[in-house]
């Protein structure tokens, strides 16, 4: 068996998105990601996916070629292949990232983005080759499905008159009436039995209105409301006294460990996040101060799937729970996700996705939830096949974008309905 890389194909891809709301603006009609192949010298394709803007692509192209003539066996190199690769300076603000609201940006954070997709490649071929499984390849999986919340948005029925996009039937949702049914969509259609509301958006009685009509709804049902940090700390006390008796966990109501350490102290609602603790760095201070008490991991920005079960491990050693935060993202991705959540043997919260809202895939099959499960795959690799027609189709809307769409924004996709929007001051309430 020759596990050489021979050649490592990068196509970007523009996907068709939804108008779902979050508190910097709206999500733009089509979205930037990168498609990953990792062809070995037996002539095995291993497949990933990761963030798909200019700043990720100006990474990917350099490391793809450094990573021609090492073995796709080689999966700890990786880490190191990155190291030398050049970050631009001005890709990296240190700030918290507007595109995905997935916390501070760091040099490291963008390398460990890009690895993340090779490390999903290189794993798929391995598994390919071996016959394996990615989840044996990881130790091996302790369950056989794994569970997905239905990821509710505010959303309007459709994106603004004139800009062009594929359209889809879910509606419009902008108050709880509209929240409620979506959530009923969701069940209907994917058997969904936990529910994420994406928050931030309207002011906090409304949104706390929305919880208490899917309360209503749903009695029972696990429920998570998720402003992204924009709620002062007197607001998330708030909230949580509202809302303490029907939510499983708030998600970063407010913006910083040191703020979410003031809202955990003073409320017993336990504090969830993907915006704190985003780097192994940020994990001592939040643990240590019992800032949060579930970290959503998210496979592509920790750096792929092994340091996803490392995450995991810091997480049960310090009593912290665990669980999957979700970007925009296709069946690769999904597959990936579901293997690693498989061999997490403390992953107890039902996991995010925003694989409904994506109506286009790069797979010859789409990936399918039963009873808000995704079954585990136990064909070799990943157990997804790349459609190459599709993926050409998408690549070819990405060549033909003037640059409009390529980097995620979604201040400028809502100034498109409301010119004088900017990106909300944090706290925003
Ligand atoms: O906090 C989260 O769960 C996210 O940031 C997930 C997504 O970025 C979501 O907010 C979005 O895409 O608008
Ligand atoms: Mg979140």
């Amino acid at each position: 068996m020759n596990l050489t890389i021979e050649s490592v194909r990068l196509t970007p891809i523009l996907v068709a998105d939804p108008p779902l709301l979050n508190t910097q603006g709206v999500h733009q009609p089509y979205t930037p990601r990168l498609i990953i192949e990792v062809e070995t010298a037996d002539g095995i394709t291993g497949i990933g996916e990761t963030y798909g803007d200019t700043k990720y692509l100006e990474l990917a192209q350099p490391f793809a070629e450094k990573l021609k003539g090492r073995q796709a066996s080689d999966l700890n190199g990786l880490f190191g292949v990155a190291d030398e690769v050049a970050v631009d300076a001005s890709r990296v603000s240190g700030q918290v990232d507007v595109g995905g609201l997935r916390g501070v940006q760091t040099a490291d954070k963008l390398r460990l983005s890009v690895v993340s997709g090779f490390e999903v490649a290189c794993l798929d071929a391995l598994g390919k080759a071996l016959g394996l499984p990615v989840h044996t390849l990881l130790g091996g999986k302790v369950r056989d499905a794994v569970e997905y919340s239905a990821y509710l948005f505010y959303r309007w029925a459709g994106h603004p008159e004139g800009v062009p996009c594929e359209k889809d039937d879910w509606g419009a949702a902008v108050d709880p009436a509209g929240v409620v049914e979506q959530a009923r969509k969701f069940k209907e259609r994917y058997g969904f039995t936990s529910f994420k509301l994406k928050g931030g958006v309207f002011a906090p009685e409304e949104e706390i209105a929305a919880v208490r009509a899917l309360a209503e709804a749903f009695p029972g049902h696990p429920l998570r409301l998720d402003p992204n940090g924009a709620w002062s700390v007197e607001t998330s006390l708030k909230v949580a006294e509202e809302l303490g008796d029907v939510l499983e966990y708030l998600e970063d109501p407010a913006l910083g460990t040191p703020a979410m350490a003031e809202v955990a102290a003073r409320t017993g609602v336990p504090l969830a996040t993907n915006m704190c603790v985003t780097t192994f760095a940020e994990i001592k201070e939040a643990f240590t101060r019992d800032a949060v008490q579930v970290v959503l991991s998210d496979h592509h920005y920790w750096g792929g799937l092994r340091n996803t079960q490392q995450l995991a491990a810091i997480c049960r050693t310090f009593g912290v729970g665990v669980s999957m935060h979700s970007n925009t993202h296709l069946g690769i991705s999904l597959a990936a996700m579901t293997h690693v959540a498989s061999t997490v043997p403390n992953l107890h919260h039902a996991c995010d996705s925003h694989y409904p809202w994506q109506s286009e895939d790069v797979l010859t099959e789409r990936m399918t939830f039963e009873s808000g499960k995704v079954a585990v795959s136990d064909l070799p690799g990943l157990g997804v096949e790349l459609d190459h027609d599709k993926l050409r189709f998408l690549h070819r809307r990405w060549l033909d974008d003037d640059g409009t769409l390529k980097d995620r924004d979604d201040a400028a996709a809502m100034r498109v309905a409301d010119p004088d929007w900017t990106t909300p001051p944090v706290p925003r309430w």
